[in-house]
Parts: structure tokens; C-alpha cells; sequence
């Protein structure tokens, strides 16, 4: 691609011709967190602790000090995150190829589906009829799960039950066959996870997990406004903190839309 032609890509972003969807939500102390079984460690709430506010403390000048885990809010996984990921080359987020930053998306409406059964698992069939409609998943694309779940309220956003989390998600076979066979660059999802709210029972545990980031790919999760995305022809950018040996970050997600 010449310079021309990415500089009328940016006035094309300029004049709106082409669209910069938003989809992520406002990092904040009240958005859920993923609550693990209390004999693991837990993701450190989101705080914001102000330093100054053109006061005493800094009479000129407002900032904060931020302190949340890594995998809190609308974020992203590397593949060290999991065990399945640990020994592979550039696989945290200081480390993983930049140019992996920027990729086309496949969006999956799935939202029938989890309004029905917040238990819903995706799999190959459905994956295959949405083939049918749109062309086989290209190589090296996001696979984003629209679930309309970000739309739930936080409140009710990480539906805990006594036996864990129900929220939707996919099923290891879609899972491997994604990773394996379509060669997708990752996975993302609206829920507090890339991985079902009951998928510790799933075969291997986790699957979203264990596939993505054994395969060196990535997860996307707590997304929001997938609903304003075409099934294909969005890209996707998602840049994560540069973290030291980090295994995942909060981040600003965008998608680049063509204007209708
Ligand atoms: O990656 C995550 O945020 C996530 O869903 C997760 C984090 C840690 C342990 C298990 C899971 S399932
Ligand atoms: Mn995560």
C-alpha cells in the first residue's frame, strides 16, 4: 500500500466514511470484576486514587493513581495468560507482534440465542450456518461473540449464582476448530470472559483459554457495542498496555467500520 493510499484512509476517518465504533466500556471502581473460586487469588478491584485537583496538591494540574488487575474491565488475554501458552515465544503483551494489533473481525449474533439460555454454548453447527450466510472465516480474523450481554447492566453483568457464573460462551470443539482450522487471531466476547461462566466443567477446562492461547492467540473480553457491527468488513484495533511480562491489560478496543 503506497503513503497515498493510507493517507486518504485517514481523511476517510476524518469525513466518516469510515466509522470508529467504541467497544469498550468506562474502566471504573463499580465495573464487575470475574469473581474465581475463593481458594484462588483474585483480580485486584479497579481504583482511582486522586493525587491533585487544581488544589494544594497540585494547584495547576488533575491526576490520579490507578491500581486494577490485569483483567479487569474491557480487556485483553495473551497467550501466557494460560498454562497452554506459557512456554511460547512473544506471548505476553510487551512482547506479542504489534502487527497483531490490527485485524479484521467476523461478528457471530448469537443474542437470540443467550437471551433464551444465559448458558448458551457456541458450536461448530452454528458457526458453520453463519458460514453459509457470510463465507468461510477468513484466516488471521477476530471471531467477536455478540451476545447483546454488555447491554445487561452492570448489576447484573457476571449473573453469580450459587454454582459460579452463567453467562454464554463457546464450547471446546468450537473452541480447537476456530484456533485449528480457521486459523483466527482471537476470540471476543461481551461476558466477563472469553470462556463460558460455567466452563470449568467443560473437557479441557476453559476452553476459550486453553485452545487461544495454546494456539499463541489472543482473547478480547467485556466488550460492548458489537451490535453496531457488520457480520464481516469491520477491523478491529486493540492495542494493549505494554506491561512487563504482562499477561493481559485493560485497553481501548475500536472498530473501523466502512459507512454504509
Ligand atoms: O481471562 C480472564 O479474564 C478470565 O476469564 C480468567 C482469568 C483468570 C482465571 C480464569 C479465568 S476464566
Ligand atoms: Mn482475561
Amino acid at each position: 500500500m503506497d503513503s497515498n493510499n493510507l493517507t486518504q484512509f485517514a481523511g476517510a476517518i476524518a469525513s466518516g466514511a469510515v466509522r470508529v465504533v467504541d467497544l469498550t466500556f468506562t474502566l471504573s471502581p463499580d465495573f464487575p470484576v470475574i469473581v474465581l473460586p475463593p481458594e484462588f487469588g483474585q483480580a485486584a478491584p479497579v481504583r482511582i486514587q486522586r493525587i491533585s485537583l487544581y488544589d494544594a496538591a497540585g494547584p495547576a494540574w488533575y491526576w490520579n493513581n490507578l491500581t486494577f488487575g490485569e483483567h479487569t474491565g474491557t480487556h485483553f488475554d495473551a497467550p501466557i495468560h494460560w498454562f497452554t501458552g506459557k512456554d511460547l515465544p512473544n506471548n505476553s503483551v510487551d512482547t506479542l507482534p504489534v502487527r497483531d494489533m490490527i485485524a479484521p473481525a467476523c461478528v457471530i449474533d448469537c443474542s437470540a440465542e443467550a437471551a433464551q439460555n444465559p448458558d448458551f454454548l457456541l458450536t461448530i453447527p452454528v458457526v458453520e450456518a453463519w458460514e453459509n450466510r457470510h463465507g468461510r472465516i477468513p484466516e488471521r480474523h477476530w471471531v467477536l461473540l455478540r451476545t447483546d450481554w454488555s447491554k445487561k447492566g452492570w448489576r447484573d453483568y457476571a449473573n453469580l449464582k450459587d454454582d459460579g457464573a452463567h453467562t454464554p460462551g463457546p464450547d471446546a470443539a468450537v473452541m480447537r476448530w476456530l484456533v485449528e482450522e480457521r486459523g483466527i487471531i482471537g476470540l471476543g466476547t461481551e461476558t466477563i470472559g472469553t470462556d463460558a461462566g460455567q466452563a470449568g466443567h467443560l473437557d479441557p477446562p476453559y476452553p476459550a483459554h486453553h485452545f487461544l492461547h495454546g494456539g499463541g492467540r489472543y482473547g478480547l473480553q467485556c466488550l460492548c457495542n458489537l451490535d453496531q457491527l457488520p457480520a464481516t468488513g469491520a477491523v478491529i484495533i486493540a492495542a494493549p498496555l505494554k506491561i512487563q511480562n504482562g499477561s493481559g491489560s485493560p485497553l481501548r478496543v475500536l472498530a473501523l467500520v466502512p459507512a454504509a
